[in-house]
């Protein structure tokens, strides 16, 4: 069995020929669709309904034909996936395909091929991708569910967000190091980035979202340099510059209170203290002032 090396591929300009028409080519289309595929060319006696319906939409150019060994069609293809249900036919057209230098997937022949798919979890740019190097799809199948789970649609907007902060950084912090610390940090906050999340959602132009991009890496630099000190601790030195950082410093806290609910026995009470105090050390360390209340039931 091969050792794999996983590669990002960019399929959207390239010319993509599916040999077969059953669930296994219709799947496999519909991955390169995802991808953003635009020239996808299905050639099959037989087609599924679903192929069917991509063909009528103008998806995909469905040929309802035999692919003949040798096809020209897969000869001036980039990436070729041979579905077809003749094992000697999906070979041949592999072995010819790759000499004319396409990539190529064979469904039940790994081994003749240049690539195996992988099972995908796609939320917006995060891409996800499991593989068992074909020792076993299935097992590639549960962990990406196992994966859709535990990184829900939530990631798609840290993803974006995270983007935007690179991007905003890049001009801002010329520093490389500095830059990599912030963007590591920040990376650590998804799928929570409590000053950008709040800011930009209320944000009506792109000069306010850079605005609360600005903040963000403001905070993300107060964490990064200094740890143990919270904001709330230096905001009275820049009263005049942000108005933020002044409401801050008048309350002592940032806005936001962590409740915490307790019944009122002597252990629990005791107990609701230690809690307390590593939620305080805690957020304190990440650059956080909240403000904490007990609530006894
Ligand atoms: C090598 C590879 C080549 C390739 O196709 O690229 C390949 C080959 C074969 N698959 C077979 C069987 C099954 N394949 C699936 C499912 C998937 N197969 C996929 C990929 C791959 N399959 C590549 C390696 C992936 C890796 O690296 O791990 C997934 C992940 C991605 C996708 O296809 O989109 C997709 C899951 C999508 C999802 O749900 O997330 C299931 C599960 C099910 O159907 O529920 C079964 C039955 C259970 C089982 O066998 O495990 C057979 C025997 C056929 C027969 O018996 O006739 C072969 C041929 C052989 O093993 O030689
Ligand atoms: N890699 C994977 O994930 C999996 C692979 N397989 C393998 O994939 C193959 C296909 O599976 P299914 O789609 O379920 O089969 P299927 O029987 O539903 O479809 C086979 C398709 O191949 C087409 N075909 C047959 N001869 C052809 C030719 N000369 N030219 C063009 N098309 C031709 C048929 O018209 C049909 O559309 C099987 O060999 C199976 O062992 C099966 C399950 C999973």
């Amino acid at each position: 069995m091969a050792r794999y090396y996983p590669i990002m591929l960019d399929v959207s300009a390239m010319r993509c020929v599916v040999i077969g028409g059953g669930a296994v080519a219709e799947r496999k289309t519909a991955a390169l669709l995802e991808a953003g595929a635009a020239h996808v060319v299905v050639i099959a006696p037989e087609a599924t309904e679903g192929l069917v319906r991509l063909g009528k939409e103008g998806k995909i150019r469905l040929e309802r034909r035999r692919f003949a060994a040798c096809d020209a069609a897969a000869l001036g293809a980039d990436l070729v996936i041979a579905a077809s249900s003749d094992r000697a036919l999906n070979r041949i057209a592999a072995a010819a395909a790759k000499r004319a230098g396409a990539l190529v997937n064979v469904v039940d022949d790994a081994a003749s091929g240049s690539f195996v798919t992988p099972a995908v979890v796609r939320r917006g740019e995060l891409v996800i991708a499991v593989s068992a190097s074909g020792a076993s799809p299935a097992l590639s199948a549960r962990i990406a569910r196992e994966l859709k789970q535990r990184y829900g649609a939530e990631y798609e907007r840290s993803a974006s967000l995270l983007k935007r902060l690179r991007e905003r950084l890049a001009t801002a912090v010329p520093d490389r190091g500095e830059r990599q610390r912030l963007l590591r940090l920040a990376a650590e906050e998804a799928p929570h980035h409590p000053d950008a999340e709040l800011s930009m959602q209320a944000a009506v132009d792109e000069a306010e979202v850079d605005r609360a991009i600005d903040r963000w890496i403001e905070r993300l630099r107060m964490s990064a340099d200094k740890p143990s000190v919270p904001k709330a601790c230096t905001a009275g030195k820049d009263k005049e510059a942000d108005g933020r950082t002044t409401k801050m410093a008048d309350s002592g806290h940032d806005g936001r209170t962590i409740v915490v609910g307790t019944r009122q026995s002597a252990l629990a009470l005791t107990q609701t203290g230690q809690v307390v105090e590593e939620l305080r050390r805690l957020s304190e360390k990440h650059g956080f002032n909240y403000k904490f209340e007990i609530k006894k039931s």
